[in-house]
């Protein structure tokens, strides 16, 4: 066979071979699941009754959950509720409250609790003041909500599926069939109800743990894939010019086939992180740009932001992905922009010098920061690579020229991250193709 037609084929059938690999890694709160929700939501890929009723019952843990985070962190403020007899005496219902059972509604009599504490200006000030601790982002939209959650016939929306909270806990692995053209599918409304999967319909087999009594510590629900499609090019006798076609056609076959990897991003996860470090296409890392001012829920004196920024530091100093694409969500941007009026940067990070309501600049000094950091990590990688003295050194052609791809993204903004997803795949399949060197 020509030897130019070897040389294309061979890297055609690696290239291949290697499915693509997403792997979504940041701080715990970052966004990740709610990235892997939508893009299910975007492909259409239906969840099943038992993962829709287990968010059902999820909504109900969330309210409770989170009205008990805030609550804990009212002493903090000088904001005890302890001594304002109607709303604590609310408190302590809801805190009483049963996990929800298969099929039942949400219990009327704990409305008026809800909304008792809900309307109470103490909570309503403190949601406001205590945003430097880990209160889920959650807790506004279904609040403002109370009437629509509890009616007997409730099922969650899609948007309520994006806003629902569960911390992951291990590694959640969903092989999403992508159209190469994703803008050009119809995105479901986010106010209507999904419509549970028939099983023997979806190709993802998905695996939901029931909710446990304490439904923050479960990973509900988690998701399996089954079937894998491999694609063949040539056989020995190919010529180059059937490697070609084959590429080609791979390139205008209208599905990539992409296995998304979700790991949990608090503390106690990230040491299994390492058993998905392998055959890594793109790094999706996320950040939550409105953590600039809170502590991680782990630790009250850890900073939101700078554990990102020390996570993905060591990210882009790691010899398993010098050859892999970085692409870095700065996410929950409705939430930044939203407080940074009243929570001025400089507190937190003195060397900002922008406007304190300038939401442009605030934004543009996290990415630098984010891209300074990856720039240097790089080039340690790089001298570190260069100098090693191992007998199977590799090339560093890749991570010389390595690139990390920024967007703003706020994650429950499904036409958004549409669009965002849209342009990652297309960085993906255009360096795909010249990898193979057929552009
Ligand atoms: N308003 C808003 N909420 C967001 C955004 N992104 C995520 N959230 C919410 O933030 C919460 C946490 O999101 P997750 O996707 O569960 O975070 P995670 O990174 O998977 O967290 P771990 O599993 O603990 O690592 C959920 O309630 C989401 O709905 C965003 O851009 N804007
Ligand atoms: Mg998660």
């Amino acid at each position: 066979m020509h030897l130019e037609a070897e040389q294309v084929l061979k890297k055609a059938k690696r290239r291949m071979r290697r499915e693509t690999k997403i792997l979504l890694l940041g701080s715990g709160d970052s966004g990740k699941t709610t990235i892997m929700k939508q893009m299910r939501l975007i492909t259409h890929s239906a969840f099943t009754y038992g993962e829709l009723e287990a968010y059902r019952q999820l909504v109900f843990a969330n309210l409770v959950t989170g009205m008990r985070a805030l609550v804990e962190c009212l002493p903090d403020v000088g904001m005890p509720i302890d001594r304002i007899p109607d709303i604590w005496a609310a408190y302590q219902e809801i805190e009483k409250a049963p996990d929800i059972k298969e099929g039942q509604p949400f219990p009327e009599e704990y409305l008026p609790h809800f909304k008792l504490l809900w309307a109470h200006p103490t909570i309503q000030r403190g949601i406001l003041i205590c945003r430097q601790f880990a209160i889920p982002d959650n807790v506004p939209y279904f609040y403002e909500s109370l009437d629509r959650l509890f009616a007997p016939s409730y099922q969650p929306t899609h948007q309520d599926l994006v806003h629902v909270r569960a911390r992951t806990t291990g590694i959640v692995e969903t092989v999403f069939q992508i159209p190469n053209d994703l803008s050009r599918i119809t995105l479901p409304d986010p106010n209507a109800i999904p419509i549970p999967a028939q099983s023997r319909h979806t190709r993802l087999q998905t695996k939901v743990q029931p909710a446990g009594p304490n439904h923050e510590d479960s990973n509900v629900p988690s998701m399996e894939t089954t079937s894998r499609t491999t694609t063949a090019v040539g056989g020995d006798s190919a010529t180059l010019e059937d490697a070609r076609k084959a590429l080609l056609k791979w390139q205008s076959s209208e599905m990539q086939e992409v296995r998304f990897v979700d790991v949990g991003g608090q503390k106690s996860q990230r040491r299994k992180w390492i058993h998905c470090f392998q055959d890594v296409t793109a790094i999706l890392f996320l950040v939550a740009l409105s953590g600039y001012d809170q502590c991680i829920i782990e630790e009250k004196t850890t900073n939101q932001m700078s554990d990102a920024m020390s996570i993905w530091g060591n990210i882009c100093t790691m010899e398993w992905f010098k050859n892999c694409h970085f692409i870095l969500f700065l996410n929950k941007e409705d939430l930044f922009s939203e407080k940074l009026e009243s929570s001025p940067i400089r507190r937190y990070f003195p060397d900002y010098s922008g406007g304190s309501t300038d939401v442009e600049a605030a934004k543009d000094y996290f990415k630098r920061r984010f891209l300074r950091i990856a720039q240097k990590g790089t080039h340690q990688l790089l001298q570190e690579c260069e100098s090693s003295t191992r007998p199977n050194k590799t090339d560093n052609t890749f991570l010389s020229k390595r690139t990390v791809y920024p967007h703003f993204t706020t994650a429950v903004d499904i036409s958004l991250i549409q669009r965002v997803m849209e342009s990652v795949s297309h960085i993906i399949l255009q360096s795909a193709l010249q990898e193979a060197d057929i552009l």
